[in-house]
């Protein structure tokens, strides 16, 4: 597997929340033998680490300052995120943190902070990045980009239906209105705002099953 241009693969999955990215892009990465970087991680550690500190939303510097200072390991074979040597698995999926997240993530020196160490998640191996500008600002030059959707309310039915599973609390007019919410600002914000590169494949899943999107991104990315 390589791309054209060289001996590693890139492939980016950007679309909105709960249209299956970070399913997809665990299932491609281990299908094409590739590494994967879930930056939405990024920008809830920022949120959660922000909390812990008592950091106010609006405070911007030190929120780029947290970002850019951010104490994170990944360990892909445990499926775990340790921040300052704790296991901020489950931390970092509470819903709280995610509408905090697309706050700080809709800042434009937060984005700036976070830039590089995402780029460098592509040195030196095939990557699968999944997000919202992984197609258009972070990895530009990619080989292949899907963008990933699903309509509002199969994103809020499978989002309700993964929360419930971990065990967590959520009422589901409520989870729409979040998703409604953070898709909005996410869309609208003036830095990398979520929308499909030019050269993007849409594929909407309301109506597919995970391993017919699977299948669908995998002869994509074999041309390559
Ligand atoms: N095509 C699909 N059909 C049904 N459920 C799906 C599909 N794609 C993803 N899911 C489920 O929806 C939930 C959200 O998916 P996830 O990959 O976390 O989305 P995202 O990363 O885009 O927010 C998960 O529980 C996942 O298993
Ligand atoms: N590349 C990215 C990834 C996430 N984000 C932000 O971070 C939040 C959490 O991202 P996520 O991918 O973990 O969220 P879900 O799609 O899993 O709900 C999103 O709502 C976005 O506001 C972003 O701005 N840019």
């Amino acid at each position: 597997m390589s791309s054209s241009q060289g001996q590693y693969l890139l492939v980016t999955i950007d679309g909105p929340s709960g249209a299956g990215k970070g399913t997809l892009s665990q299932l491609l990465a281990k299908a094409l033998g590739a590494s994967l970087l879930d930056s939405g991680a990024l920008y809830r550690l920022v949120a959660l680490s922000s909390l812990k500190r008592g950091i106010a939303a609006d405070d911007v510097v030190s929120l780029s300052e947290t970002a850019r200072q951010l104490d994170v390991v990944f360990r892909p074979e445990e499926g775990t995120t340790m921040l300052e040597g704790e296991d901020v698995t489950q931390a970092i999926r509470a819903e709280t943190v995610s509408m905090l997240a697309s706050q700080v993530a809709a800042l434009q020196p937060v984005r700036d902070a976070l830039l590089e160490r995402q780029r460098q998640f592509s040195k030196g191996q095939s990557l699968v990045a999944d997000g919202r500008d992984m197609g258009t600002t972070v990895f530009p030059e990619a080989d292949v980009k899907f963008f990933l959707t699903a309509s509002s309310e199969a994103r809020a039915q499978r989002r309700y239906k993964q929360l419930l599973e971990r065990g967590e609390e959520v009422d589901l007019q409520q989870l729409i209105a979040d998703i409604e919410d953070r898709d909005l600002r996410d869309r609208s914000r003036a830095v990398s705002p979520l929308r499909p590169a030019p050269d993007a494949i849409e594929i909407d899943s309301t109506n597919l099953t995970i391993p017919q999107v699977l299948e669908l991104m995998l002869s994509h990315a074999s041309n390559h």
